[in-house]
């Protein structure tokens, strides 16, 4: 279970980018956050694993030994020992192209390998089996071998998933997982997070309330940093007016389409390498 607290996050200037967002998020759910763009979605998820301090608020996790911790109010060596359980996926997938699909899966439990064993890259068959049976899992078992720069951008994002996996987390984050994918991709990586809910709670920020209406079980919307919805995650137009404003209903009310839906909010490729304020 995760909970958050109230937290919020003003810029230098004084500008507030999160303004009192709360929610909890237990194992069975899968969360889709939605939002426009400069909601403070990816902020929210930054704070949800540690890398983000907020100015106020808490973000409460539990510890494999069943302890809860404030990860805005923890000394540094707990919130690292903390986020090893966290895992996450990102648009980007976040991989190594030249190392293959099952040393990337490996690659997941670096954090929690001593420095001596992950000097020498020392895994072990166990290991390396768990690896491949999380590749099996996500139905990719046959790419192990492969240079990840080889695959196409389905299976790199099942690889990603896969490595999270391997992590054994106790909450999964995803962070626009569907924006490299087409449609058909997006929907086989929905079905395959999905059941990933039954074992921790699944938060993910997505661009496409048709995905998240279809396969998360409640879904978050943030605007200017405040929730403004929580609950069921089949959205009327009504509510996606709300969510993404005028520039949607000038869409829908277009005479002549193309209404691509998904792709309202522009994306930023490098969102989680920009350094924060
Ligand atoms: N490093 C930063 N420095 C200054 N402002 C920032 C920084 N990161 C985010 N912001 C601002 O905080 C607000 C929320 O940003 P956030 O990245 O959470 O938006 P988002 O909802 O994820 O948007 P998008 O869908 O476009 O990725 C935005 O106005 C953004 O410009």
């Amino acid at each position: 279970m995760i909970e958050v607290c109230n937290i919020s996050k003003s810029l230098p200037g004084g500008r507030k980018v999160l303004d009192g967002i709360s929610f909890t998020v237990k194992k069975g759910e899968f969360v889709g956050i939605l939002g426009a763009s400069g909601a403070g979605k990816t902020l929210t998820l930054r704070c949800l694993n540690g890398l983000l301090r907020p100015d106020a608020g808490s973000v409460i996790v539990e510890d494999q030994d069943g302890s809860r911790w404030d990860l805005c109010n923890i000394a540094k060596s707990r919130l690292r020992r903390l986020r090893r359980r966290i895992g996450i996926v990102f648009q980007g997938y976040h991989l190594v192209q030249r190392l293959t699909a099952l040393d990337n899966v490996l690659l997941g439990r670096l954090g929690q390998m001593s420095t001596l064993r992950s000097l020498f890259y020392g895994f072990t068959d166990r290991e390396r089996e768990e690896a491949l049976s999380a590749l099996n899992k996500l139905n990719i078992g046959n790419v192990a071998g492969m240079r990840v720069s080889r695959l196409s951008g389905g299976e790199m994002q099942r690889v990603a998933i896969a490595r999270a996996i391997f992590q054994s987390p106790g909450l999964l984050l995803a962070d626009e997982p569907l924006s490299n994918l087409d449609p058909s991709n997006a929907k086989i990586i929905m079905k395959m997070i999905r059941p990933l809910a039954d074992e921790m709670p699944v938060i993910g920020v997505f661009h496409q309330p048709e995905m998240t209406a279809k396969y998360c079980t409640r879904v978050i919307a943030i605007k200017q940093g405040r929730v403004i919805y929580d609950g069921d995650p089949r959205l009327t137009n009504r509510q996606l007016i709300d969510i993404y404003g005028e520039e949607l209903e000038q869409i829908e009310n277009a005479p002549h389409p193309p209404v691509e839906k998904p792709t309202i909010v522009a994306q930023n490729p490098n969102e989680h390498e920009r350094d924060f304020f």
